[in-house]
């Protein structure tokens, strides 16, 4: 038989004359399934390569508690630059209507103006939880002539790669070095080769990436791309060079087939809602292209210095247990006996409850033997402090409200939902907020764009929670419902990481919980501000009338005049004082008229203090602020919330 090793190296074997059997590489697998990685047509492979690269450039700061700075440009490689790049000789057709996608100057500035509105209504139905289809790939697919090419690097300073990892890290489909049982945005040891496979596919062209690790005094430079028969990379330049910055970090660069013009609202809502996620990272993104107009450049800020904990590495939880996992943790352990297997490979197991489970195994054991779960300590989540910032930095809504809920527990795997609720603020294109409920999804803090119809965080929202019972109108309303899940595995549907499905009662539920906390805090906010504002309605209301009632008033007073003077009625004499007051002008319609504005203000402030009593308040309106659970003050410091702003108070 041969060896696993030397399998590996080799090509899949070619079919025998009389079998139907073939194999397939990993690369090549997803070379020819590239939508499940999320790279369906030239626009979304754009936004899919900006995002796999921008989140390893994340879990690479992260991994070393370096505060992210992240630099992304997409440069758009003007055609005959692109030719001359690949090679091509720039050649003017003569006969253009012998191509499949002739099409003239007008015609495609007629489509392009057609997709990007598609892509506008897509996007807003995305917000309103609409289900619908992704956008078309465009028509001038099935010819090159129409298509358009650009340069994606992404520069962070995060902890670089090994020297000789790195052929393998880009050109290996399937390897990586976040399997682990750890928190961390990638997962799949997929992502950047999915990028490379889309260059070689659509371009040809390599992928650079240089790279150098804290220490090093020199820089890695590596050009490769994929074997994708044989998935190994295949090495154009692999050298070792300067470090005269002594910068560490990574940079990467592809070049790669793409369409900005309807996947720039996507992207660009993609780098806000990471801002609002990533408050303590500072992104520099820019969009270059020859057409001066078209640039953009947008700084994200870092908004504060503190970072969530980096994430440990867990071990195996007993209820995740599988017989294949079982199998491999005994052939992989290092420890010697089944007592030291048992303590040192799982989660919640100490000497004496090994001890015990040892002497269970037999015919008696009983597999539904109590484990207390997983705890969360293993994880990270964005925390309150930073949801909070993020919201109110990127959205400036009217009121907030953030939730973070405790560890819970699914297939033996820890997670913990935390949420975020915004009433209010500007009606805004670029961070996507509209009248009604506007859903922002966060796995593992990456921002989760598509698919919004079928996740778990869109399902309850809209249809488990009774927003009117929280005096918030779902409709009318302009609400931010913000939900971030982080786990040691986050259950995506798919390889894309596009959404969590609706199908975890355990999430579903944990989700449930984290919105209505909000809601509930949110509620008290609302009611305060709508009994506030009928008074200052009914206050306007009064004030508005009292020049007519002090007409009417003075009007009567006048008749009264009349009737006294014909001597057909006699007054009493408080009646007789007013009208000698109204007849040597000590009473005018002007008085009678600022007294009553001065009785409705001073009904008013009595009312209010009556108000402020029956809330419990004394002096001037008061902000409410949210002090964080005692627990989390051993981290040496104390979080303050308010609608407005957060304060954190270091020991
Ligand atoms: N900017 C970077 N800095 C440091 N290491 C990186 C960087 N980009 C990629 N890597 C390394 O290359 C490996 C492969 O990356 P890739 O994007 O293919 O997969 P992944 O991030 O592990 O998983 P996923 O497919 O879920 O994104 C990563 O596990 C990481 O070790």
């Amino acid at each position: 038989m041969e060896s696993s090793k030397k399998r590996k190296s080799k090509a899949p074997a070619k079919k025998a004359k009389d079998s139907l059997l073939e194999q397939k590489s990993p690369a090549e697998f997803f070379a020819e399934n590239k939508n499940i990685a999320g790279f369906d047509n030239p626009g979304k492979c754009l936004y899919t390569t900006v995002r796999e690269l921008v989140e390893n450039s994340l879990d690479s700061t992260e991994s070393i508690s370096e505060l992210p700075l992240i630099e992304i440009t997409i440069e758009d490689i003007e055609k005959s630059k692109f030719n001359s790049m690949i090679g091509l000789v720039d050649r003017d057709r003569v006969d253009e209507e012998l191509y499949d996608d002739h099409e003239t100057a007008k015609a495609r500035e007629k489509r392009l103006a057609k997709e990007a509105q598609a892509q506008e209504l897509q996007a807003k139905n995305a917000s309103l939880g609409k289900k619908m289809k992704e956008p078309a790939a465009p028509k001038t697919m099935k010819g090159r002539g129409g298509a358009a090419f650009y340069r994606v690097t992404c520069k962070d300073n995060g902890r670089g790669m090994p020297h000789d990892d790195i052929p393998n890290m880009f050109g290996r489909v399937l390897s990586g070095t976040k399997y682990g049982l750890k928190q961390t945005r990638g997962k799949f040891g997929l992502g950047a080769k999915m990028a490379l496979i889309w260059s070689k596919m659509s371009t040809g062209l390599p992928i650079d990436i240089s790279s150098s690790m804290k220490g090093q005094n020199y820089t890695s430079f590596c050009r490769l791309d994929i074997d994708i028969h044989r998935n190994i990379p295949h090495i154009h330049i692999h050298e070792k060079r300067d470090n005269k910055d002594q910068r560490h970090g990574a940079e990467i660069q592809v070049v790669i087939e793409g369409n900005w013009t309807t996947y720039r609202s996507k992207i660009l809502h993609y780098m806000r809602q990471m801002a609002v996620i990533t408050p303590y990272a500072e992104f520099l993104f820019k969009f270059v292209s020859d057409v001066s107009d078209k640039n953009v450049t947008i700084r994200f800020a870092r908004r504060t210095d503190v970072m969530p904990p980096v994430p440990l590495e867990t071990k195996h939880h007993p209820s995740s247990v599988d017989l294949l996992l079982i199998k491999r943790l005994i052939e992989e352990t290092s420890k010697q006996n089944l007592l030291q297997f048992l303590q040192h490979e799982f989660v919640n197991i100490g000497k004496s409850y090994a001890e015990r489970l040892i002497g269970e195994l037999g015919p008696e054991f009983s597999p539904k033997m109590p484990f207390n779960d997983p705890s969360g300590d293993c994880l990270s989540p964005a925390g309150e402090y930073n949801l909070r910032l993020g919201i109110i930095k990127e959205l400036h809504p009217e009121l907030v409200a953030t939730y973070s809920g405790s560890a819970q527990v699914f297939e033996g795997h820890p997670f913990i939902v935390e949420a975020g609720v915004s009433v209010g603020g500007k009606e805004c294109q670029t961070s996507r907020c509209f009248s009604g409920l506007n859903i922002f999804r966060f796995a593992n803090r990456i921002p989760l764009l598509f698919e919004q119809g079928a996740d778990v965080v869109t399902r309850t929202a809209l249809k488990r929670i009774n927003w009117n019972s929280y005096k918030i109108n779902q409709t009318q309303d302009k609400v931010g419902v913000f939900v971030s899940i982080v786990s040691t595995k986050i259950p995506f549907k798919g390889t894309g990481k596009e959404y969590i499905g609706d199908d975890i009662t355990e999430i579903a539920s944990a989700v449930k919980s984290a919105i209505q906390h909000c809601c509930i805090q949110l509620k008290t906010k609302i009611v305060k501000n709508m009994q506030a504002r009928e008074q200052k309605e009914r206050k306007r209301n009064l004030s508005k009338y009292a020049e007519n009632v002090a007409g009417a008033v003075c009007g009567v007073l006048k008749q009264m005049q009349q009737i006294q003077a014909s001597k057909k009625k006699r007054y009493n004499d408080k009646e007789a004082e007013v009208l000698e007051k109204l007849s040597t002008g000590m009473i005018t319609k002007q008085m009678v008229k600022e007294k009553l504005v001065q009785h409705v203000e001073q009904v008013d402030s009595e009312m209010a203090m009556e108000f402020a009593a029956n809330s419990g308040v004394s002096e001037e309106p008061r902000e409410s602020i949210y002090l964080q659970s005692l627990e989390a003050a051993e981290d040496n410091f104390i979080d303050l919330h308010s609608p407005l702003f957060v304060f954190r108070l270091f020991r």
